[in-house]
């Protein structure tokens, strides 16, 4: 397991981490998310102690990175695929760390069979490709044969076939009890493949909680509800109706509503009320990407300026979403308006918030400080 507590990382002015406490348990894969420059990097070199707290604490299984003995043998880790010395094969370059940790050199030749170069072991890695170089990485992180995983944006590069190769290995890795600690800014990648969640957003945890309460406490369900094609008047009577009843109504691009804030039998009753008929009524559960966005938007550092969100103008035309017609007051005004049930985002920015840049060294939390992160139980592993 790797237990964080208070960990603080500070780069002069800087502060890069601010008192970071979580776990990360064994038999599960937990993902560590967070926006741009949000400390996730400097988390891991501190876990690995490449880089020394300012304050707080870390360690795997109860020691700090530079008391384990032999710690390759119980850590792994891919912080960066590049750190690798070009002039050499595949296979040397493994070998060298091998040799360094005590590994029989019959590893080497399984860790490159088990990450698919055995065929370019001994072709320099200078001409490796970025997805190669991911490839390589990982199985110097598997050299050791290590209870404890770390990765640092496993999937960049790779192909689709690649990318559902990681998946696989990191749940893999994990039901065989290893912790396995991965981070990425691949949503829909980490929906899939992560159990748990550790979000942090300008250097301090936000979220520590399973994949589907993350999901469930940053977003609401919603009905899709679907009127006749060409009822324009159906459609817009039904949407007047329906936030007269106090539901929020966004228009989809295929011209269904997305209708939050009611029950599905109570949004069938309205329609009935209203004599529209339906083609569509149906329950969907937001993505881990729209639920991470509204939980992180108050965090972002680094914004286009053709990004709406960068002055909190309209909502961001997201998965296909529009503004309906007959939208609620206040409704354009926000990126993402807390929705019934939902708790509020403590790092959102206020909606009048005036376009200035985000400061760019918070040395202590803001002021007034945000309530704590969201922490939900975990069943003991
Ligand atoms: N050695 C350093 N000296 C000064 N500042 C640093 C150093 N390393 C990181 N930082 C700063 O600390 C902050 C956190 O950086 P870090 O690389 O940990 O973020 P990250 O979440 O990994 O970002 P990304 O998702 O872009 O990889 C950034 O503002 C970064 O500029």
């Amino acid at each position: 397991m790797i237990e964080a507590v208070g960990l603080t990382k500070r780069y002069g002015a800087k502060t890069a981490v601010h008192n970071l406490t979580f776990q990360v348990r064994p038999g599960a894969v937990t993902g560590f998310l967070g926006p741009n420059g949000s400390g996730k990097s400097t988390t891991m070199r501190m876990i690995l102690g490449l880089d020394v707290p300012s304050a707080g604490r870390v360690t795997i299984g109860g020691q700090p990175f530079h008391k384990l003995p032999n710690a390759p043998r119980q850590v792994g880790a891919l912080l960066d695929a590049k750190a690798v010395h070009g002039g050499r094969s595949a296979r040397m370059h493994l070998l060298s760390l091998a040799q360094l940790s005590g590994i029989p050199a019959r590893r080497v030749d399984e860790v490159l069979g088990v990450v698919g170069l055995q065929d370019v072991a001994r072709k320099r890695s200078k001409g490796f490709s970025l997805g190669m170089g991911q490839r390589l990485g990982i199985a110097a992180a598997l050299l050791g044969d290590p209870q404890v995983l770390l990765f640092d944006e496993p999937v960049n590069g790779l192909d689709p076939e690649g990318i559902l190769w990681v998946r696989n290995l990191m749940k893999g890795l994990a039901a065989e009890g290893r912790t396995v600690f991965v981070s990425s800014h691949l949503m829909s990648e980490m929906a899939l493949t992560a159990d748990h969640l550790i979000v942090i957003g300008r250097g301090q945890l936000m979220a520590d909680m399973s994949v589907k309460d993350f999901i469930s406490a940053n977003s609401a369900g919603f009905a899709r509800v679907r009127t006749p094609d060409g009822e324009v008047a159906a459609r817009e009577k039904l949407t007047t109706a329906l936030v007269e009843a106090g539901a929020q109504v966004l228009s989809e691009q295929d011209g269904a509503l997305r209708v939050t804030g009611l029950a599905l039998p109570r949004i069938s009753d309205i329609a009935h009320d209203v004599d529209t008929r339906l083609w569509e009524l149906s329950p969907h559960q937001a993505s881990l990407e729209e639920a991470y966005m509204r939980m992180t938007q108050g965090a972002v550092d680094y914004r286009s300026t053709q990004d709406q969100r960068a002055g909190l103008q309209a909502p961001p035309a997201q998965h296909g979403w529009q503004q309906p017609a007959a939208a609620p007051q206040g409704w354009a005004e926000q990126a993402y308006p807390v929705l019934p049930g939902e708790q509020p985002n403590p790092y959102a920015q206020p909606v009048a918030a005036p376009q200035a840049p985000a400061p760019a060294a918070p040395a202590a939390p803001t002021t007034p400080r945000p309530p704590g992160p969201l922490r939900r139980a975990r069943p003991p592993t």
